[in-house]
């Protein structure tokens, strides 16, 4: 039963349970009658008794009465419109609520102080004198007027109105509760729980309290249902008045806040951002009116100062009439997921080594420049920068001095563009350059050639220098292509083709870069089936000993017919497929094609025909290679002498330290080993001798002139005694000319290959040839 019952009419203090004016401190409850229920109400609470309360279905908040003194008794009361023959009241019960929960909302709402049907019994008759909406409802009445004046013999059987009257001569003068059936005017009979109060002064004075029982039950599990929800849920909840001030706050907005209950009741909410600007609260309180509701992502102060993200909604709780009386504003901290976001965001567009733009964020960088020159009619120039030697410092000294290397060279280049210009990762030691708004052409070269002079600067990394140098392309739009795909796809193959020439400059992109660029599309696409196509095959070039003539073995050399493209160069193709990784997988089956020839050829009787395979950067990098030989060779049941390997002299030295240590395990499996090229790179004598080759093949660029210039000539009268020396059998490529084989001879060159033997054939060629050569006399 309620701890606080009270009519006012107008305003003013109709009645007050005894009960309820001991609480507001005062023993004899007949002085409160007539007085203002205004005075004993909190200031933020008055408005509910404004006349549009009385007119409507009624309330249930928590709110304060004002005791004696001023002081605050927290109750939950429930405010309804109780209608009488003379016209509206407003009936207030309120229950006390627990000191330690000062604040509870609808979910401690009980049975006895919520909306519930309720009617005033005044005379001895039995005769309801008012009655409330949902009295009027329960009842199964269409209006007040159906009610008010009729006997509650109407209503109810016999017995319990006996037990009301029995109440009324003072046998249970404390009221009581029961179980009884209601007859309702529309006919259908209901069970009701009743509650029956002495109320007034007058001994047949009764307030009935009614609830259909399912509803009561109902009512009671909707009850403990939102007490629980309240209470244990994760996301903030704050009741707001009308006037948007607090009127209460679950445990999960203290956990969040840190404001505890007591601080904020009665205050605007400031940690929502919108109560300290009006004109924002205006709005919102508009949409909420309109829509009956308000979302927002917005960023707060807790009470210790630090920011949170809140997810917050807020609607309107409106009453029967429609309008707002009360707002619930709801809020999950979402700080852990902001920042989260924030990080996935930046992973996604920034380089985490760096700090600059990576590829995705500098296309969208790349096509809002070209969306903005194209209206503007302005051009923008791009550049793609690769570091020339990075990679070598990076294996020689480590990735975390690589790393380091790569921030410092990021830096530089910050310093050499103007503000907003792009600098941009896309990946390993390649960097690109948005330029919006070039002007002219010409500024570019002026930019790139500083970026160069940047980077050819020394870097200190970890007490050692370092030097590098880059290669750099340069395209522009609208000159080059309009879109941002060809653009990136131009300045690459021009910093590719500032790499042929000789790194450490930078090219501008033309229309035969352009062709070499699409030439090599097609290649790549073609290469990628022609294994499986069994477009490869393996020719053999032979090679004789210069003295005797005698064959002394072949270099096996891959050859390509692709259906559209017809017989390509591995000049053309082998780049390619380095640069795709393909090489790895050819390269093994050249191998393996190799051994098997040279066991056919050794089973035939030619022990003597060593079979020499080319070695790509690649395979030389990879770490199984000597075990992918081995197999090889055991697969074709050869000996490891049957096989000889070419590297070129520039794979050596771009990787010395890995190279020595990989052609020493080959050396000592007992593979031969070949220089390829000689003469075309450093060609320095130091560093023959660090290598454990048996053989040097002097480039054919040398050979080629040999007859006619002295230079030439010289050249490989050094190599030739240069390698005697160092016991390394020399080898002449691309001899074509008897002149060419005579001059070699002379020289002491030890073995020839070229045009004028043979070029590159099928292996049934060679065995022709085996036939047919037999070693002859000197020339
Ligand atoms: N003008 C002229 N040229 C001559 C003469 N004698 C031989 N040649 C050519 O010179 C190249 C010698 O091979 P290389 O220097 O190892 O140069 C090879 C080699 O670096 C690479 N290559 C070929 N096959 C393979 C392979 O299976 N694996 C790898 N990694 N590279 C290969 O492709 C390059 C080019 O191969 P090819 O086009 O077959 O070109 C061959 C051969 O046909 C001559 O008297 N005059």
């Amino acid at each position: 039963m309620p701890d606080f019952i009270c009519v006012s009419r107008h305003g003013r203090i109709d009645y007050i349970s005894p009960m309820g004016a001991r609480l507001l401190g005062v023993t004899d409850s007949s002085i409160l009658i007539g007085r203002s229920l205004a005075d004993f109400l909190h200031a933020d609470h008055r408005s509910l008794l404004d006349a549009g309360t009385a007119v409507t279905d009624g309330l249930c908040q928590p709110l304060v009465l004002l005791g004696e003194g001023g002081r605050g008794i927290h109750v939950m009361a429930a405010i309804q419109r109780i209608a009488d023959e003379s016209g509206d009241a407003l009936l207030l019960r309120a229950r006390i609520l627990p000191p330690d929960r000062p604040f509870a909302p609808e979910g401690e709402v009980t049975a006895s102080v919520d909306l519930m049907a309720v009617c005033l019994m005044k005379s001895a008759d039995g005769r309801i004198d008012a009655v409330t909406p949902q009295g009027v409802q329960l009842l199964g009445a269409a209006n007040m007027a159906d009610v008010v004046g009729r006997p509650l013999s109407a209503f109810l059987p016999k017995e319990t109105i006996a037990s009301i009257l029995s109440l009324a001569e003072g046998t249970s003068a404390a009221g009581y509760s029961v179980t009884t059936k209601v007859f309702r005017l529309d006919g259908q009979d209901r069970d009701v729980a009743m509650s029956v109060m002495p109320f007034g002064d007058g001994p047949h004075h009764f307030l009935i309290e009614m609830r259909s029982r399912y509803e009561n039950r109902l009512m009671d599990e909707k009850l403990r249902l939102a007490e629980t929800v309240f209470a244990a849920t994760v996301e903030a909840i704050v009741i707001l008045d009308s006037d948007f001030r607090i009127v209460a706050v679950n445990p999960a907005f203290s956990a969040i806040t840190g404001f505890s209950a007591e601080e904020v009741v009665g205050t605007l909410p400031v940690f929502f951002d919108l109560a300290t600007d009006p004109d924002m609260l205006t709005s919102v309180l508009a949409t909420i009116g309109r829509t009956g509701r308000w979302d927002q992502e917005q960023w707060s102060r807790r009470k210790s100062g630090e920011e949170f993200a809140k997810r917050l909604s807020i609607v309107g709780v409106a009453d029967g009439d429609g309008d707002i009386r009360q707002y619930v504003a709801l809020f999950a901290d979402v700080t852990q997921r902001k920042h989260d976001e924030e990080r996935i965001r930046y992973q996604a567009n920034y380089d985490s080594l760096t700090g600059l733009p990576n590829r995705s964020l500098f296309m969208d960088r790349l096509c809002q420049a070209l969306h903005l020159a194209e209206r503007a009619g302005q051009r923008v120039g791009l550049m793609y920068i690769d570091l020339d030697g990075f990679k070598l410092i990076n294996d020689t000294l480590g990735h975390e001095v690589g790393d380091e290397l790569l921030k410092e060279a990021a830096k530089r280049l910050l310093f050499c563009v103007r503000h907003g210009d792009t600098v941009a990762r896309l990946g390993g030691d390649e960097f690109t350059i948005i330029m919006p708004n070039l002007g002219e052409i010409r500024y570019a070269p002026v930019i790139a050639q500083r970026m160069i002079e940047a980077l050819e600067q020394p870097f200190h990394l970890e007490n050692r220098e370092a030097f590098i140098s880059a290669s750099i392309g340069i395209t522009m739009f609208p000159d080059d292509a309009v879109d941002a795909n060809t653009l990136l796809k131009n300045a690459d193959a021009a910093m590719y083709r500032a790499k042929e020439q000789g790194k450490a400059n930078y090219q501008f992109f033309t229309a035969d870069i352009n062709a070499e660029v699409s030439e090599r599309m097609i290649i790549k696409n073609g290469l990628s089936k022609a294994l499986e196509r069994e477009e490869f095959t393996v020719y053999y070039q032979p090679k004789c000993d210069l003295a005797t003539g005698r064959l002394t073995g072949v270099e096996a050399l891959l050859r390509w017919r692709n259906m559209e493209l017809g017989a390509v160069s591995p000049v053309k193709f082998i780049p390619v497929m380095e640069e795709t990784g393909l090489i790895g997988t050819v390269g093994e089956w050249v191998l393996e094609m190799a051994c098997q020839q040279y066991r056919i050829w050794r089973d035939a009787g030619h022990p003597h025909m060593r079979v020499a395979v080319n070695l790509s950067v690649r395979q030389l990098r990879q770490p199984n290679l000597a075990r992918s030989v081995e197999e090889a060779l055991r697969r074709a049941g050869i000996e490891a002498s049957g096989i000889e390997l070419e590297i070129t002299e520039s794979m050596i030295m771009r990787d010395t330290e890995n190279a020595i240590d990989v052609l020493r395990t080959l050396s000592e499996m007992g593979i031969h080993l070949a220089m390829d090229d000689f003469g075309t790179g450093y060609s320095s004598l130091s560093y023959l001798k660090k290598f454990p080759v048996h053989t040097i093949k002097i480039d054919r660029s040398f050979i080629n002139d040999i007859a006619t210039d002295p230079d030439d000539q010289e050249i490989i009268r050094t190599i030739i005694s240069m390698g005697h020396s160092l016991r390394r059998k020399v080898v002449a490529e691309g001899v074509e000319t008897e002149e060419q084989r005579i001059l070699l001879r002379k020289l002491r060159c030890d073995e020839m290959q070229g045009y004028l033997l043979s070029p590159p054939v099928p292996a049934a060629e060679i065995d022709r040839l085996l036939a047919s050569l037999r070693p002859g006399p000197e020339a």
